[in-house]
């Protein structure tokens, strides 16, 4: 079985993961877990989103975060931005990269950015425009690519063209969304099939699956399979997505990472850095984390320092 040689891990606990804590944090806080997050040697942190606080109130402080964050040379500081407000501040708040991101089932469409798939294409036009201009790189996200929580199963072809389109219009890379985790090995196999055989390289791929159905581990051997080499992941398995009930957090930062030691894939992140960052921000939320490694290793240590 063939797999990459070096995995590029996305840390989108952040963001993603904050954005669907109940508890709300402090900006202190959330810059403080993006130190600890950037010290275990993650490349590309997602610190946060610049969306309307109406919507997503959790993340009305990136900018404040982004001002108290330590920035460590050669980390990607990333955020979300669904519109030219979100880029202006984004610039402002000087991001690494931005991120546009769409959906591939209409009714998420709507719930999620009040507007229609190809409305919401069209409002990224500026965005992207204005970020090429400015050499800001620009990543794409694709939610529902696995199964959506209004319309049911997704056809492959429709991810494939929405992919095309994405590139096309100037995103780096494109994160293909399991957003309710409903995805299997056998429809993630279905899924890169289809986009390989219309000529998708491969390397503009990430993959981002929620744990929801707790097959996010097994989905993502698949994705390594096919030779996709960037995942996205949350510290302790933060989060969920406000417009998908039910949907739990993504796949934790910390299982993958025990994954790819065990795949011997390089990855570049200190565990038990990883396992305080983990510790820090379950302690924030007086919540246990999520992530299945970092609790056998947290108790190991615990067992072997008594
Ligand atoms: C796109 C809109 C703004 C349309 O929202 P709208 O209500 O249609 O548009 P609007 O232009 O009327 O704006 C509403 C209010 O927000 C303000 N506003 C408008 N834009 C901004 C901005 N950039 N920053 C700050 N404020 C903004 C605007 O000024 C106005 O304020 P008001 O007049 O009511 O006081 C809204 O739908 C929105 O912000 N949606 C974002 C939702 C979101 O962040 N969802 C979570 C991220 S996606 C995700 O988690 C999935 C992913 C990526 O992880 C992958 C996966 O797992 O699937």
């Amino acid at each position: 079985m063939n797999y990459p040689d070096k995995v590029c891990l996305v840390e989108v606990g952040p963001r993603d993961g904050l954005q669907n804590e109940a508890t709300a944090l402090t900006a202190s806080q959330k810059s403080t877990l993006v130190d600890k997050l950037s010290a275990c040697g993650l490349p590309v942190i997602e610190t946060g989103s610049f969306v309307s606080p109406r919507w997503v109130p959790q993340m009305a402080d990136s900018s404040a975060v982004f001002e108290k964050i330590k920035r460590r040379p050669g980390v990607r500081y990333t955020a979300l931005t669904p519109n030219e407000r979100g880029l202006d501040a984004a610039i402002d708040a000087n991001v690494s990269e931005i991120a546009i991101f769409a959906a591939v089932t209409e009714s998420f469409s709507r719930k999620n950015l009040n507007a229609s798939i190809q409305e919401t294409l069209q409002r990224f036009e500026p965005v992207l425009a204005r970020a090429a201009a400015r050499d800001l790189p620009v990543r794409g996200y694709l939610s529902c690519v696995l199964g959506c929580p209004y319309e049911g199963e997704v056809e492959p072809q429709v991810v494939s063209q929405l992919t095309r389109q994405l590139l096309d219009s100037g995103c780096h890379e494109v994160s293909l969304g399991d957003t309710i985790g409903t995805g299997t090995a056998g429809s993630m196999s279905r899924l890169l099939d289809t986009l390989l055989t219309d000529n998708i390289p491969v390397e503009q791929l990430a993959m981002h699956c929620h744990d929801t159905y707790g097959q996010a581990l097994a989905n993502i051997v698949i994705a390594l399979q096919y030779g996709i080499a960037t995942i996205d992941t949350s510290v302790a398995g933060l989060g969920g997505c406000p417009y998908a009930v039910g949907a739990t957090g993504n796949v934790a930062t910390e299982d993958v990472v025990y994954l790819l030691n065990g795949l011997g894939i390089e990855h570049g992140v200190d565990m038990p850095l990883l396992l305080e960052a983990s510790r820090y921000i379950s302690e924030q939320l007086q919540r246990d984390t999520q992530s299945r490694a970092a609790k056998a290793l947290l108790t190991a240590q615990s067992t072997s320092a008594a």
